[in-house]
């Protein structure tokens, strides 16, 4: 169990259903979100993350199943109702009002005047480092200065969650991966609950406690970034977040505390584990890129897995040498740390590819 699941539930979603035509949008989603909790909903285009993000909003109607706010029902309460925080890309500033007058808004929504109104706003200014702008009219600023505005209008009025729509796609790399992190500080500091839809694994990582990774409408796998990184159930989960090589196989043989699989005729030594595979059977292996060393064919260690091959391609990445790696086993792709692996190889330098028996994953085909 992580810290985040000892904390009170504050949003429930029980098998929901939302279906356009033969499409299920939603397929059956059931989800309990922490109190204070990151969440991200991570999914390929047209797995319903946002379908289920408006479900919560209370902007879709579900066809069936429930949601719930600290145990209350809220299916039947009207998207103002729920009070929620919300950053969504089509939720525009207001052109004519200045970055002041914009999250001041929602709390003039709620009648709150004078000081209070004064001290929230400076407050939430201060929050998302915009006092130097606050002055300004939406057009006067940046994208992502835009987008801390939107967030501080999401964030004045302290709602108990706040739903976040891809808030950064918009923004070029360098700005997104800042903004990143600055939500995740942000997040830390504030211990609000965080509702948040990507596409961008990267994004999802850095900023979520927990990720749920949907296709076709349902569930696949939920976790914390490192346990779904380090052991994703399907071959899907295992490609969507991150880079993985796969190798089919059979056990061929099983003793205390490894497997060796037979992959095209080699054995390959897998050390079990939480994986149980009997003998015979069918196993798919996933391996992480930055699991898997290329070094010279003299250099391989015996304790290690080792076969050889002839590079294919391979480039400089700044912190990282990738490789893709012709092998008996077929292509393998290493990514290596580029400031202790040497120079970078060529293609055609016969090489041996090692990794761990620990460093795979058994996952299933699908
Ligand atoms: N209003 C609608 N009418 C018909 N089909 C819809 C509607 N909204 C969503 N869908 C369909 O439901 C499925 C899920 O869509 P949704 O927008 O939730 O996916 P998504 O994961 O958010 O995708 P993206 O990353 O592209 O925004 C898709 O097949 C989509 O075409």
């Amino acid at each position: 169990m992580n810290k985040a699941q000892e904390k009170p539930i504050a949003l429930s979603i029980r098998n929901l259903v939302k279906t356009y035509g033969k499409v299920a949008a939603i397929d059956n989603v059931s989800l309990d979100i922490a109190s204070g909790e990151f969440l991200s909903l991570l999914g390929p285009s047209g797995s319903g993350k946002s379908t289920i993000l408006m479900a919560i909003a209370g902007f879709v109607t579900p066809d069936s199943g429930e949601i719930l706010l600290n145990g209350q029902k809220i299916d039947a309460l009207s998207p103002e109702k729920r009070q929620f925080g919300v950053v969504f890309q089509g939720y525009a500033l207001f052109p004519h009002m200045s970055v002041r007058g914009n999250i001041a808004y929602p709390l003039k929504l709620r009648g709150i005047k004078g000081a209070e109104l004064d001290a929230q706003v400076e407050r939430t200014i201060d929050l998302v480092h915009l006092s130097a702008l606050a002055d300004r009219m939406p057009r006067q600023l940046s994208g992502g200065q835009q987008q801390r505005v939107a967030l501080a209008r999401a964030l004045v009025f302290d709602p108990s969650v706040v739903l976040l729509d891809e808030p950064l796609s918009a923004l070029d790399k360098k700005l997104r991966a800042e903004l990143q992190f600055e939500l995740r500080s942000l997040h830390q500091r504030l211990g609000t609950t965080f509702v948040n839809v990507t596409h961008d694994q990267e994004e999802a990582m850095t900023m979520s406690d927990r990720i749920v990774i949907l296709r076709d409408g349902a569930v696949q796998q939920i976790g914390a970034p490192d346990s779904l990184y380090n052991r994703p159930s399907t071959r899907f989960v295992a490609d969507f977040l991150g880079r993985a090589n796969f190798l089919e196989g059979a056990v061929s043989s099983v003793n205390g505390t490894e497997l060796k699989i037979d992959v095209k005729g080699i054995a390959v030594r897998h050390a079990k584990g939480k994986d149980a595979a009997a003998q015979g059977e069918k196993t798919l292996l996933a391996l992480r890129p930055e699991r898997i060393a290329v070094v010279s064919p003299d250099q391989a260690k015996t304790s290690l897995n080792r076969i050889d091959g002839s590079v294919q391609t391979s480039a400089f990445v700044g912190s990282q040498y990738v490789y893709v790696i012709d092998t008996p086993l077929g292509t393998i792709e290493s990514q290596m740390p580029a400031f202790e692996a040497g120079p970078l190889r060529q293609p055609g330098a016969q090489v041996a590819v090692t990794w761990s028996p620990e460093a795979g994953v058994l996952v299933k085909d699908k």
